[in-house]
């Protein structure tokens, strides 16, 4: 069964202190979360502890992490493994943001290594794909998105690919205030998933939450997620807001 997700990527911001107002100010709202309706905090690495700490007792939220390394331990200086974050509690973790892709040349064939180790460690995996602005006004955006799915999630089984969170983030709405109109996404996102139930049969697609992300915001939330084949967002500078995010929270379907 697939769960509609509010999940935050506060990427490199904010202090200690202001990750933890912020937290303190967003959690102390009411939402209507259950085993489907779910929120993710993916917070920056020197704060996981602590934003796992503010979340234990609170169900149906979660911290991620916003990347971990292939390798399960060893002499890989500054990397983080997946038995550290388990370590912590940690339960999910975002791969291949474009940011990943595009400044540490994460390639395809390493995210696929990734995504095999987190859920190796029944951890989630939100794996990010989307294409660049040039791509978009080519038109070949389908073909792209399809490629990246095929490179790092299509050695998966069907069982292991019912655990992936996919996040479609097209690069050129990404911090540019350009939000995908809700028919972009809608449109993306019904091809994702045909393209999923293609590979892997339509009971299988189903259950695979696909969310949007890309300049998603108070004002816009409801209207993306209440697209059918949108179940929720990852969402960058509106999460740094605890209103902001707390209205987002509420436009989950
Ligand atoms: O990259 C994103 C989330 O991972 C989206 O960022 P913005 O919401 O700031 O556009």
């Amino acid at each position: 069964m697939k769960s509609q997700i509010a999940a935050a990527n506060w990427k490199m911001n904010l202090t200690l202190q202001q990750g933890e107002t912020l937290l303190d100010e967003i959690l102390a709202q009411p939402y209507q979360l259950n085993h489907n309706r779910l929120v993710v905090f993916a917070v920056p690495a020197p704060y996981l502890a602590m934003a796992q700490q503010k979340v234990a007792g609170k169900s149906h939220v979660f911290i991620a992490a916003q990347n971990c390394y292939s390798k399960k331990s060893g002499a890989y200086t500054g990397e983080i493994s997946v038995e550290m974050l388990q370590s912590l509690g940690i339960k999910w973790v975002v791969l291949g943001h474009s940011e990943r892709r595009e400044y540490f040349q994460e390639s395809d064939q390493f995210l696929a290594e990734k995504v095999n180790i987190v859920l190796e460690y029944n951890m989630t995996p939100i794996f990010c794909c989307g294409e660049p602005l040039q791509v978009r006004e080519a038109g070949t955006q389908n073909n792209f998105v399809a490629k990246q799915l095929e490179a790092s999630l299509y050695h998966l089984s069907a069982e292991q690919l019912q655990k992936v969170v996919i996040a479609y983030e097209p690069i050129w709405a990404i911090g540019t205030g350009k939000t995908a109109t809700s028919e972009q996404a809608q449109e993306m996102h019904a091809h994702i998933r045909a393209e999923l139930a293609n590979k892997y049969g339509a009971d299988v697609a189903k259950n695979v939450s696909i969310l949007y992300g890309g300049s998603v915001k108070a004002a816009n939330a409801a209207e993306i997620f209440g697209q059918p084949d949108v179940d929720g967002g990852l969402v960058g500078g509106a999460s740094l807001i605890a209103k902001e995010f707390s209205t987002i929270i509420n436009g989950l379907k």
